[in-house]
């Protein structure tokens, strides 16, 4: 167990190690089916919500009808709705919105060292290990407030992890907290902007690269009002059993310091996102570190029922904004963060400014972009330079690369416009689709015009 919220490069220990084990040779052919991967239609109906968003909002989304999708059946017998194994809700895997999610070819070992490979930190691995031997389909999930646009961390690292655990046969639930930025006060908390950006999000993903066979699209508020009654019981016995300190230590989860002034918000998001791991019924809570806080409130709520099965904590790294000292991308400095649909003009602005100190691989966002992206999705940094600069060169591995940057024969120079060159290339179907596809275009446009709020 491991690595501080911000270890650097060595804090993301989970990361790919190509050449090594088992495991590289699955990493290895997941690299391949991705980039052979078209991405095809989701599987999944659209969400109600987008299809509402569509037509004409309602005022607020609590008054809205429940919608009367064949979802679970209500388990009336449960009395606090709150047990462990009563069910009210839909049991994500085998929703009868989706068709049958897709078992994987890979052996035990193999499964446990791929989702393995996706955490930085993993609670606990024994717990994971004993998950996929029990389970071909374990649920997955990580949850997203819509706002602003969405940078290569949201898109691109999602979708190498996201592809790592399909391939696992794990179901991905992708969870679009319309109103968890509402909560937060996201877009000015006008919950028809942010269902436009949450379908905004969805067109993102669908355009980039992932393989959708296992992946779900949830929006909050429509399974919340669906299951209202448990989701709320839920919400509230977690509010009974931990005190204002323990909650407010999750201010992280909103992007907010514990020493900020916060509104009331600030309470009931950490129950209700806890909350969410319950209705999800989620086996694995795949989402950053800086969201670790309230997966472990999620575990110690198991332990204060005397729950058997906790949700397993798969916490990837956070990649590093553009600039000197940040630790992670902000949507509120367009400079700190690639965009999915920037420019290649703007990709190589902001990668030639970009903070990358020779022979420095700490808190270096190029070096780390190199290790958690190319890498992992090509399995090789090739370095097209000048003879008189060293020649070209193609590492097949981050060791090796690292090595070079830190002695110096790998030179700052040299790794920017190569890596603006890969970082356009995994751009550029996203890229397209919102250049060429009228709705998608309209959709960038729309939600380019709003203004973010922090
Ligand atoms: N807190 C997450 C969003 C989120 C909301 C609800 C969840 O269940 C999960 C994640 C963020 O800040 O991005």
């Amino acid at each position: 167990m491991t690595s501080p919220l911000h270890g650097g490069l060595g804090g993301w220990e989970g990361a790919d190690q190509p050449n090594d084990t088992g495991a590289a040779v699955a990493v290895e052919k997941m690299r391949r089916d991705l980039m052979a991967a078209k991405a095809t239609e989701p599987s999944a109906a659209a969400p109600d919500s987008a299809k509402r968003a569509s037509k004409e909002m309602p005022k607020t989304a609590a008054t809205e009808s429940p919608p009367s999708a064949p979802v679970a059946v209500n388990g009336a017998a449960c009395a606090d709705g709150v047990s462990e194994g009563c069910s009210t809700r839909a049991v994500i895997g085998s929703d009868v919105r989706w068709p049958a999610p897709v078992p994987s070819t890979l052996s035990l070992d193999e499964r446990f060292a791929l989702c393995r490979s996706v955490g930085a930190e993993c609670i606990q691995e024994d717990e994971l290990r004993a998950l996929l031997e029990k389970k071909a389909h374990p649920i997955c999930y990580d949850g997203f407030e819509p706002s602003g646009r969405m940078h290569i961390a949201q898109g691109i690292l999602k979708a190498i992890n996201v592809n790592k655990l399909t391939k696992c046969g794990c179901v991905f639930v992708f969870w679009v907290a319309d109103w968890f930025a509402m909560l937060n006060n996201k877009l000015g908390g006008d919950i028809n902007k942010i269902r436009k950006t949450g379908e905004y999000f969805i067109e993102v993903w669908k355009a980039a690269g992932m393989d959708m066979t296992n992946v779900r699209f949830l929006w909050a508020s429509d399974e919340i009002n669906k299951n209202s009654n448990q989701y709320w019981m839920r919400v509230m016995d977690i509010a009974r059993k931990f005190n204002i300190t323990r909650i407010k230590r999750c201010g992280q989860i909103m992007g907010r310091g514990e020493g900020d002034d916060q509104p009331s918000a600030q309470i009931m998001y950490p129950c209700m996102q806890c909350s969410d791991i319950f209705e999800l019924k989620a086996d694995i809570c795949q989402l950053g570190l800086d969201q670790r806080k309230v997966n472990m409130l999620a575990r110690e709520y198991c332990d204060e029922l005397k729950m058997k099965h906790k949700p397993i904590i798969l916490s990837h790294g956070m990649l590093p904004g553009l600039l000197e000292g940040q630790e992670k991308m902000s949507k509120s400095d367009p400079d700190s963060a690639i965009f999915m649909e920037d420019l290649s003009a703007d990709v190589n602005r902001k990668i030639k400014k970009a903070f990358c100190p020779p022979q420095v691989l700490e808190g270096n966002p190029c070096m780390s972009y190199i290790e958690h992206m190319v890498f992992p999705m090509y399995g090789e940094f090739r370095v097209d330079r000048r003879d008189q600069d060293g020649g070209p060169i193609t590492y097949t591995s981050f060791a090796q690369c690292s090595e070079d940057y830190l002695s110096g024969r790998l030179h700052p120079g040299d790794v920017k416009p190569n890596l603006s060159r890969y970082i356009n290339e995994m751009l550029e179907p996203v890229r397209r689709h919102f250049q060429d596809d009228p709705h998608a275009k309209k959709l960038l446009a729309t939600i380019k015009a709003y203004k973010v709020t922090k």
